[in-house]
């Protein structure tokens, strides 16, 4: 099974022990791993060549949202971190988007593949009565994502983080090859945390998610191998 198809998993950990931790767990099988701020801002570039080293497939989820010379300048550099594929806010719009792929394609090596850039639209812990109230979108959350969805579209990203309910309608409007990755996935029964919009691996397949995102179901599992393997049996049907 080539990375693409894999569950990616969240390896929300405070440093690269716990993290190494976890990993040998899967005696060597390659993994679809992302590294978030946490681990990140403690460990560095250096964490992602190890995990590199080790065959797994990274997705550096940093969320970058700021101005487009600054996201421009920081993505030339992410560039460089051989990941698979990185991460703005659509809220940043679309100049900052545009910035953040020039950014990505001039830090890019001749010979290398340029990571996949994709968006975060409305965060899967954001509810659609939060979003109203706290954000003022007089809209509904399916309506806000697409929108930000088809503005990253325009601005050539590779696809948008997203919730497997809104999946469906971003590939009818931006196209099958466009990524909709879906975090806030959880197992039948299992508690949501701070997750709003959430389901289960099957759902996420059937509703239209192209990746998705598990963390603390696994990570914080008595048995993190079995559960993990619980979810990509359910991805795979
Ligand atoms: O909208 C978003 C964007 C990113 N995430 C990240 O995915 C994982 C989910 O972890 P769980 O423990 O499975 O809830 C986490 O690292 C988030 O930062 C997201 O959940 N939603």
């Amino acid at each position: 099974m080539g990375g693409k198809n894999l569950p990616i998993i969240a390896l929300d950990f405070p440093d690269i022990e716990t993290a190494w931790d976890f990993l040998s767990r899967f005696d060597g099988e390659k993994l679809y791993v992302k590294v978030g701020m946490e681990l990140y801002y403690r460990e560095g570039p250096e964490l992602l060549h190890f995990l590199k080293e080790k065959g797994h497939w990274i997705f550096l989820d940093l969320k970058l949202h700021d101005i487009p010379n600054t996201v421009h300048r920081a993505m030339k550099v992410l560039a460089g971190l051989s990941v698979d594929m990185v991460n703005v806010h659509a809220a940043g719009g679309t100049e900052m988007m545009k910035a953040a792929l020039s950014g990505l394609e001039e830090g890019t090596k001749a010979g290398q593949t340029r990571p996949a850039l994709i968006a975060v639209t409305q965060l899967t812990s954001t509810s659609e009565e939060q979003m109203q109230r706290e954000q003022l979108i007089n809209r509904t959350i399916d309506e806000s994502v697409l929108h930000y969805a088809l503005l990253a579209r325009e601005s050539g990203l590779d696809g948008v983080v997203c919730s497997a309910f809104e999946a469906a309608s971003i590939a009818k409007k931006a196209g099958s090859g466009f990524l909709r990755v879906t975090p806030g996935i959880r197992m039948t029964g299992s508690k949501s945390d701070d997750q709003k919009r959430v389901v289960t691996p099957t759902k996420a397949r059937e509703m239209g998610s192209s990746m998705i995102v598990i963390g603390r179901p696994v990570t914080q599992a008595d048995n993190p191998v079995l559960s993990y393997k619980k979810v990509l049996t359910e991805w795979e049907r």
